[in-house]
């Protein structure tokens, strides 16, 4: 069984909302609401990953000590099983903008459930509540 390391991130504004996007067709999971993320390159730091995924997804500069481990997802796919470590931040650089995504929105923890999310998600949503409040 292949294990995809994957960096994954819930930013959290000013009002305790997460910021969800959803996955551009032609994409495995198209249409589904994720968090932002992605794979994690042969040799890079999970950390350095994300940052760069935040840039290149959403158009913003994160610093590394604004990004604080929550939870993390293991699920089996078909073809893979998701390692996928979720870290929350609330400061960033710039305006978040849906560089790859269809569209974004910003969520209190507790509408996670009323939004289709991939499988793997589904675990991810009640630490943020116990987190960030429903
Ligand atoms: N980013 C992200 N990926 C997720 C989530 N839940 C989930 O099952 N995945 C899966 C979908 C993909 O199989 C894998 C990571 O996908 P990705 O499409 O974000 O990867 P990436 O940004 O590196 O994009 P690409 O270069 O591979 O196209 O993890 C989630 O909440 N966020
Ligand atoms: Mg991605």
């Amino acid at each position: 069984m292949k294990i995809t390391l994957v960096a994954a991130c819930a930013l959290v504004d000013a009002d305790n909302r997460v910021l969800v996007a959803q996955r551009p067709e032609g994409k495995a999971l198209a249409g589904l609401w994720e968090f932002p993320g992605g794979k994690v390159e042969p040799g890079e730091r999970p950390e350095a990953c994300l940052i760069r995924e935040l840039h290149e997804e959403l158009g913003i500069t994160v610093k590394e000590a604004c990004l604080a481990p929550l939870t993390f997802a293991s699920h089996g796919y078909e073809t893979f099983h998701l390692l996928m470590p979720l870290w929350i931040c609330r400061r960033w650089e710039g305006q978040v903008i849906a560089r790859e995504h269809k569209a974004l929105k910003w969520l209190r923890a507790g509408k996670l459930r009323d939004i289709p999310m991939p499988p793997a998600d589904e675990p991810l949503i009640p630490p943020l509540i116990d987190l960030l409040g429903p």
